[in-house]
């Protein structure tokens, strides 16, 4: 579990200091931003009353922001742009985050942007029916059972944010969860890199022809994710494999390229 600690420091700056405050903020930012004990940070303004401000930092944890941080050269550095605003602080405290937290629908999920449910269908059917038809692959898929396809459209729906079908149908009756079920669907295949690749390949010519979206950031986000899963896929396939217990279903997300909305 992460140790990961909320800083959050309240000001309140009189109106004829805030542009300077703001400007001195900019450049202690630096500092901060290269801090290694630093996950991220944001100064925000009321809208309310324009003379509270809030430093939100996010550290690794509080002892290495104390000890860590405070004993670096990047805290001196910082420190002296924001020295002449420690008298308007009101508040600097450590919050340990807790487990209410989340994202809205502002950003629509990868599953929503594709059309849900049915282009998924559409996509694992076509994929092994070319699976099938692949001299690579087709050993590997021998004697497939008919569900199949269905449950790997599952599967991916939920990586892309859909409904956790998979996780409520697959949860594995011995506690050890969805990803391990899936997981151990691929023990003992032997899975080799042309194999592998192959696979890659075909997913996204089925991408192709099943109608997913052709834009570059749902298919970059879409290619990292197969990439990630059937690297792992070869690797839980081979001889030396650690068997996963517990692990959740991988929440994939656009990542560095958010859905394009103009
Ligand atoms: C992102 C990558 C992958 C995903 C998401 C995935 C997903 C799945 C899922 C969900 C199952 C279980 C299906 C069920 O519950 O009936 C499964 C089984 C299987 N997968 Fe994968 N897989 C991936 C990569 C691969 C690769 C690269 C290969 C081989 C080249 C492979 C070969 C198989 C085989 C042979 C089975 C077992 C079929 C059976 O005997 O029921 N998978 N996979």
């Amino acid at each position: 579990m992460s140790n990961h600690t909320v800083e959050y420091i309240r000001y309140r700056v009189p109106a004829d200091r805030s542009a300077e405050f703001l400007a001195a903020y900019t450049r202690a930012a630096v500092p901060l931003a290269a801090a290694p004990q630093c996950v991220d940070y944001e100064l925000t303004r009321c809208e309310e009353d324009f003379e509270h401000f809030i430093l939100r930092i996010t550290w690794t944890s509080t002892k290495d922001h104390l000890e860590g941080f405070r004993s670096s050269e990047h805290f001196r550095d910082f420190f002296a742009h924001i020295r002449p605003y420690v008298e308007n602080i009101e508040e600097m405290r450590h919050y340990t985050p807790t487990s209410v937290r989340g994202s809205g629908a502002a950003t629509p999920t990868l599953y929503a942007w594709a059309g849900g449910e049915e282009p998924f269908a559409r996509l694992t059917e076509v994929f092994y029916e070319k699976v099938l038809a692949d001299d690579l692959l087709a050993p590997v898929f021998a004697g497939l059972a008919p569900e199949h396809a269905a449950h790997v459209a599952q599967w991916l729906g939920e990586v892309f944010g859909g409904p956790a079908v998979y996780s409520e149908e697959h949860g594995g009756d011995d506690g050890s969860g969805a990803h391990a079920h899936m997981v151990a669907k691929h023990f003992g295949k032997g899975i080799t890199e042309p194999q592998r690749r192959r696979w890659v390949n075909l997913i996204q010519d089925a991408a192709d022809e099943a109608g997913l979206p052709t834009d570059a950031e749902f298919r970059s986000a879409f290619v990292a994710y197969i990439e990630w899963g059937t690297r792992l896929a070869l690797y839980f396939s081979g001889p030396n494999a650690a068997r996963p217990t517990g692990q959740p279903v991988p929440l994939w997300n656009w990542g560095a390229a958010p859905p394009y909305q103009p």
